[in-house]
């Protein structure tokens, strides 16, 4: 692949691994190289896979007893087969009805007991495999919503190391079945091998012959599941690029900048990378596993041979031997199979075992209280910031205080940093240095969760809720998502009355044309959506709107921040900071305090009049854009 211009926001492999070049003073970097982050090594394998067992045992104790119990069973009529062959042929050359008898009646006992096992395990099997896959499931989902920011969500080597997990979560059912037939073929093995030694110990050494195989299997599987963690990064790029091709979000900019070809052939060598080296591993293992197979062959004729020359066997003991000897070929790779599995489930259970620990270093332990009204206000105190895997200082030696019970505005270039910090203020990540302090406590002592629940935010990138509207704007508070009387006050809030005037059944209207009788809303229309989520939640601490309005025309923007605060300072009771990005300086300047970001840093900050008299940036920026609508 030579061509690997991000497309979109894709990670690019090479990237991920480029050497680590950064320090850690807050200067900005030119270049904005990744930094190498090496993934955490994989758990050791046998507590592993001790975690997870458990993990399916507590879902379905019962189930799993039952699945083990019927894949033990099983192997009886199945291993017993030769013995009622031995004595039906015996008795048919020695003339012997009892072990005629004996032979037919076992060889029916066997055909029934097998076929009644099979259709009762094939059940339990399949109600087994749906609960645990499903709880299993769960349990990852869990997992990773446990993480309390979202750091984890842009790091490549978290990302592809996730999303092999999540393609074996589904798998980890079928694994636990693997490892009950491993039991099962041990099972036959172990009977087979005691029918070839009662004929003679020698014929034991079939075994000897047969364990290659096992271990060419076994070794094939471990080295095709590195080469596939090596190329993981590729596989969730073809999917992206599959992804970017096929759906409706970018289908309007793939048609016109007519990316559609160069699309599918960054795909293709994106799936290229993906799966030439895969294939060129099973091919390269495959080879050993014929010749481990050809040798076993090899042994088996010459026992059969053996026994009906050299030991004169019976009609009925060559008959075994041909027969368990077979069998030991098809236990052996049953065998194989199951290890080979067995590998894939010792994998994906180091996988789930480094995800949970992940998730256990990460866990919130703050142990503050989050107030209950604000007295002073937030704090900055020299806070830097950069993006995780970036070098490039997002925000810079950041001090600011942002007084209790104020409205505040962000002003700023694009890039310059005004996002980063809405998200550091609703702890989505923590300072890189430096700390923010709410009524002088550290927000990283205050669990996130709890800091979030007196939060409220409409941001630039919402999300379409595709919800009847009532509910796709009760989420923006839970507990009262169907509280009506409060719902319609966060749409009068969000000036967004005349969105639902025109659905057809108000609130009641489904969204998202996509549904039965849903309707689907322009952009400006999702906006005002999302923004009265954002006003849902009363008694908040604090209220972040990024650019939550930058759809809306600057006049109806400007009207209704108007009105927002002059609401927030009237009923700014518990010292609410509400703080509004936006770069339209027509709404700003009503604000109480304006910060001025450039470049990451914070470079002026005061009232409208203040920064006016200052004559420096922001009156420059205002004055270009008062000019403008002149
Ligand atoms: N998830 C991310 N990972 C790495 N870098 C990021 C990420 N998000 C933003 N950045 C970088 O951080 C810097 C600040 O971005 P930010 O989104 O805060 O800017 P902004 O002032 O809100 O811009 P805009 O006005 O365009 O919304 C930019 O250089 C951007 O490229």
């Amino acid at each position: 692949m030579t061509d690997t211009t991000p497309l979109n926001g894709d990670t690019e492999a090479g990237a991920a691994a480029a050497p680590a070049t950064a320090t850690d003073a807050p200067s900005g970097h030119p270049s904005g190289t990744p930094r190498h982050r090496a993934p955490d090594e994989l758990p050791r394998t046998l507590p592993t896979l001790w975690r997870s067992m458990r993990l399916a045992y507590e879902a379905e104790p019962r189930l799993i007893l039952l699945s083990l119990g019927m894949a033990l069973l099983q192997a009886l009529p199945d291993s017993l087969f030769a013995v009622w062959l031995m004595l039906l042929a015996d008795g048919v050359a020695q003339g012997s009805t009892t072990r005629l008898v004996a032979g037919c009646a076992g060889l029916a006992g066997s055909a029934v007991g097998s076929w009644l096992l099979m259709t009762l395990a094939s059940r339990v099997q399949r109600t087994f495999r749906m609960r645990v896959g499903a709880s299993l499931e769960a349990h990852v989902a869990r997992l990773q919503a446990r993480v309390p920011t979202i750091e984890h969500q842009e790091r490549p080597d978290y990302l592809d190391r996730l999303s092999v997990l999540k393609e074996q979560t589904w798998q980890l059912d079928h694994m636990f079945l693997a490892l009950f037939d491993l039991l099962g073929a041990g099972v036959r093995l172990a009977v087979t091998l005691g029918l070839l030694v009662s004929v003679h110990p020698a014929m034991g050494l079939l075994l000897v012959f047969a364990l290659p195989t096992v271990w060419v299997s076994a070794r094939r599987s471990a080295v095709t599941q590195r080469v596939t963690e090596e190329v993981a990064p590729h596989q969730r790029r073809h999917r992206h690029l599959f992804t970017l091709g096929t759906t409706q979000s970018p289908a309007k900019e793939v048609r016109i900048w007519r990316i559609g070809p160069d699309l599918v052939r960054r795909r293709r060598a994106a799936w290229e990378a993906w799966y030439a080296p895969l294939a060129r591993t099973r091919w390269h293992t495959a080879f050993w596993q014929a010749a481990a197979w050809a040798l076993f062959a090899a042994a088996y004729v010459a026992a059969v041979v053996l026994t009906a020359t050299v030991l004169s066997g019976t009609a009925g003991q060559v008959l075994l031997i041909l027969t368990a000897g077979s069998r030991l070929s098809q236990y052996v790779a049953m065998t194989a199979g199951s290890a080979d599995f067995l590998r894939m489930w010792l994998d994906a259970s180091q996988r789930l075992v480094w995800l949970e620990r992940y998730a256990e270093r990460h866990r919130d332990t703050a142990d503050g209280v989050v107030p209950d009204r604000l007295q002073h206000g937030i704090t900055l105190e020299s806070v830097s910031f950069r993006y995780p895997g970036s070098d490039r200082w997002a925000l810079q030696n950041v001090s600011v205080t942002l007084p209790a019970g104020s409205v505040v505005a962000v002003v700023g270039d694009n890039g310059a940093g005004k996002s980063t910090l809405m998200k550091l203020l609703s702890r989505f990540y923590d300072p890189t240095s430096g700390r923010i302090t709410v009524d002088g406590v550290d927000l990283r002592r205050l669990p996130a969760a709890e800091w979030r629940s007196r939060m409220a935010g409409a941001y630039q990138d919402f999300f379409t809720f595709e919800f009847p509207a009532r509910r796709s704007i009760g989420v923006g508070d839970l507990p009262r998502a169907d509280d009506r009387p409060a719902v319609e006050r966060a749409v009068d809030r969000a000036g967004a009355n005349d969105v639902i005037a025109r659905l057809r059944d108000g609130l009641d209207t489904q969204l998202g044309a996509t549904w039965d009788g849903g309707v689907d809303l322009s952009f400006g229309q999702w906006q005002k959506i999302a923004l009265a989520r954002g006003f849902m939640r009363d008694g908040t601490l604090l209220q972040v709107l990024d650019e939550p309005t930058a759809a809306l025309d600057a006049e109806t923007e400007h009207a209704l921040f108007e009105s927002y605060a002059r609401q927030a300072r009237e009923a700014s009771d518990n010292g609410r900071i509400t703080i509004l990005v936006s770069h339209r300086f027509s709404t700003v300047r009503m604000a109480d305090l304006i910060l001025v970001l450039q470049g990451s840093r914070l470079v002026e900050a005061g009232t409208h009049e203040e920064l006016m008299a200052a004559r420096g940036v922001y009156a420059e920026l205002y004055e270009i854009q008062a000019r403008a609508y002149r």
